[in-house]
């Protein structure tokens, strides 16, 4: 290899002479002038030595922007057992904000209200309950960073506290334990510690991470202390959300009202909303007509952490969509009717969708995208059965893939486990018992696996041959179709080769072998397939086409394209 000089090293590494002068110096290298040469393993070292100092920079610009952008008020979900309190606490925050304004202020619904405390606000989603945080959450947008989990002293973990443990672990939300009913006699806060500590859960007071904090919803005891807790969990998890940013966040509710027409709530997460902007959600836009927050107050704008409720929509849009600002309404226009067309586009094409998913799609998915755990909700006939089921499971867990029980509980699987499983794309296994028909239903419009099994080894063999990727599927190559290169145009965006389709049909998501004289000579995707103008999905024998490949371009006439396709082979 050539020697370089000092000056072509600046230049190739786009610096002064001067910098790189100095840095040699500091290395302590030595040199007559600018237009010395450089040993091959200097000129080596000085590039790792600037490329490492880069990325340090890089990484410091991007820290210092994050920086800049300011806190957002954290939001917050309520769950819990039923009757554990969960509603109850929420009308306790709700009216505690309100007597701090006037007495008897009126309060609309808008989705989610804010508590301003002396240490910060607090952003509470209205509605109790992990259905309707996991119908969000399965839709993709995450909405609560902070789940407090109400347990009524008086009773300790029943099975919806464990449920709710599931639903916000898989959502990635920061748990924190409300001790509810502390007001009643026989209100036992050890009780809910050593409950917890069964689930493996430590709480600080043992020396873990989770806070439980001991309240009443009834006499407003602890729940400052609570606020408190929020807020300090809330500045670990450093939320910020830049105000001037394109405004996005997410439908929490949506209907129609006989008088106003659609009224929509909508959570900002970042960015400012104004009334007059346009919005898509979905497959629905809308122009802010107005805007009003839960005391019911008229809003021009609405930042980051705002819940308020708007009118503007022409059509419903779905709760749990996430929704973007964008600059008008021929954008609006265009994105929705592009989404509405993609949608139609995807359920006439054959062959997909509708198939139920089962457990060898779900590893084949973990596998394409080297995760390295098995979500699974475990449902069985009874503890003895899950006890058993559960402890091995966790000696089939290897190091490869870990098996990750979400949720292990007696009883049919719920509707509710088959949010929990699509939150962390999982699978469902039953033992013993019978998901209903609207479970199974569910399940398979979210996608998620759902299998019942009576024997108990039927249901380990399962997991074992997944796991050991005995089950690993066999494919072969099926050819579809070819073409001939007829001509070959040198565009901007590519070369483009100009084909005749000679047999089958040329799929735009096939993979193209490059054939020439009888010998292949690329192997790759398509990056664009067009008919005259029109971007299409597939050319049939007898047509003419122009193929863009992903990178190959050095076609020449009478090169032959083959389109080929994976089959799975049935090994069972
Ligand atoms: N003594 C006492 N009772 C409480 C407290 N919190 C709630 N309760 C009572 O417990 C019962 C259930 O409270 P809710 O707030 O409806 O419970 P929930 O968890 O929302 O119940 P669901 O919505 O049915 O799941 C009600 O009768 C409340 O009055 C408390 O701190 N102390």
């Amino acid at each position: 290899m050539a020697k370089i000089r000092i000056y072509q090293l600046a230049k190739e590494l786009g610096m002064h002479n001067d910098e790189l002068l100095k840095l040699l110096d500091e290395m302590g290298v030595a040199y007559k002038s600018h237009a010395s040469t450089l040993e091959d393993s200097t000129a080596e070292t000085v590039k790792e030595l600037i490329g490492e100092q880069r990325v340090a920079e890089a990484a410091r610009r991007a820290e210092e922007a994050r920086k800049a952008i300011p806190h957002r008020p954290p939001v917050v979900v309520i769950m819990g057992h039923v009757d554990h309190g969960k509603t109850s606490l929420l009308d306790y925050l709700r009216k505690s904000r309100i007597a701090e304004k006037e007495a008897g202020g009126i309060t609309q619904h808008v989705g989610a209200f804010e508590v301003k405390t002396p240490g910060g606000t607090v952003v509470f989603i209205d509605t109790p309950g992990h259905e309707a945080f996991t119908t969000i959450r399965a839709r993709g947008a995450k909405v609560a960073d902070i789940a407090v989990i109400v347990i009524a002293a008086s009773e300790g973990v029943m099975p919806q506290t464990k449920e709710a443990i599931a639903h916000a672990q898989a959502a990635g939300a920061k748990i924190i334990f409300a001790a509810n009913k502390i007001d009643l006699p026989n209100a036992d806060i050890n009780k809910v510690y050593t409950d917890l500590m069964q689930l493996g859960i430590v709480p600080v007071a043992y020396g873990g991470d989770y806070e439980v904090i001991p309240i009443s919803a009834r006499t407003g005891q602890g729940i400052d202390s609570l606020l408190e807790t929020i807020l300090l969990t809330a500045e670990l998890e450093d939320l910020r959300a830049d105000p001037k940013a394109e405004a996005q966040g997410v439908i929490l509710e949506a209907r129609v009202d006989k008088q106003a027409g659609v009224l929509a709530s909508l959570l900002v997460q970042q960015g400012t909303l104004h009334v007059g902007d346009y919005v898509v959600a979905g497959e629905h836009w809308g122009k802010l007509k107005a805007m009003s927050d839960s005391e019911g107050t008229r809003r021009s704008e609405a930042g980051p952490g705002s819940a308020v409720q708007v009118l503007g929509f022409s059509e419903l849009p779905v709760a749990g969509d996430t929704f973007n600002w964008v600059p008008d309404q021929i954008a609006a226009k265009e994105i929705t009717e592009e989404r509405i067309a993609e949608r139609k586009s995807l359920e006439t094409r054959p062959n997909d969708g509708g198939r139920a998913r089962n457990l060898a799609d779900l590893m084949r998915g973990m596998q394409e995208a080297e995760r390295k755990e098995i979500n699974l909700v475990l449902r069985t006939d009874t503890q003895g059965s899950l006890e058993a089921i559960q402890n091995i499971l966790e000696r089939e867990s290897t190091d490869e893939v870990k098996i990750n029980l979400l949720l292990a509980a007696v009883g049919a699987p719920s509707e509710s486990d088959v949010l929990l499983a699509s939150t962390a794309n999982g699978a469902i296994l039953a033992f013993s018992v019978n998901p209903s028909g609207s479970v199974k239903k569910l399940a398979e419009q979210k996608g998620v696996p759902l299998q019942s099994f009576r024997i108990i080894y039927e249901l380990i063999d399962e997991i074992r041959k997944m796991v050991k990727g005995q089950k690993e599927p066999v494919f072969r190559e099926e050819i579809l179709g070819s073409a001939e290169v007829r001509a070959v145009f040198k565009l901007s965006r590519g070369t483009i080769a100009g084909c005749m389709v000679t047999s089958g049909k040329i799929a735009r998501n096939a993979e193209i072998r490059v054939m020439r004289k009888g010998k292949e000579i690329w192997r790759g995707g398509i990056a664009g397939l067009k008919r005259v103008k029109d971007d299409v999905r597939e050319v049939a024998q007898g047509v003419e086409c122009g193929i863009l490949l992903d990178g190959f371009a050095e076609f020449q006439e009478g090169d032959v394209l083959e389109a080929t396709q994976q089959v799975e082979v049935a090994t069972d």
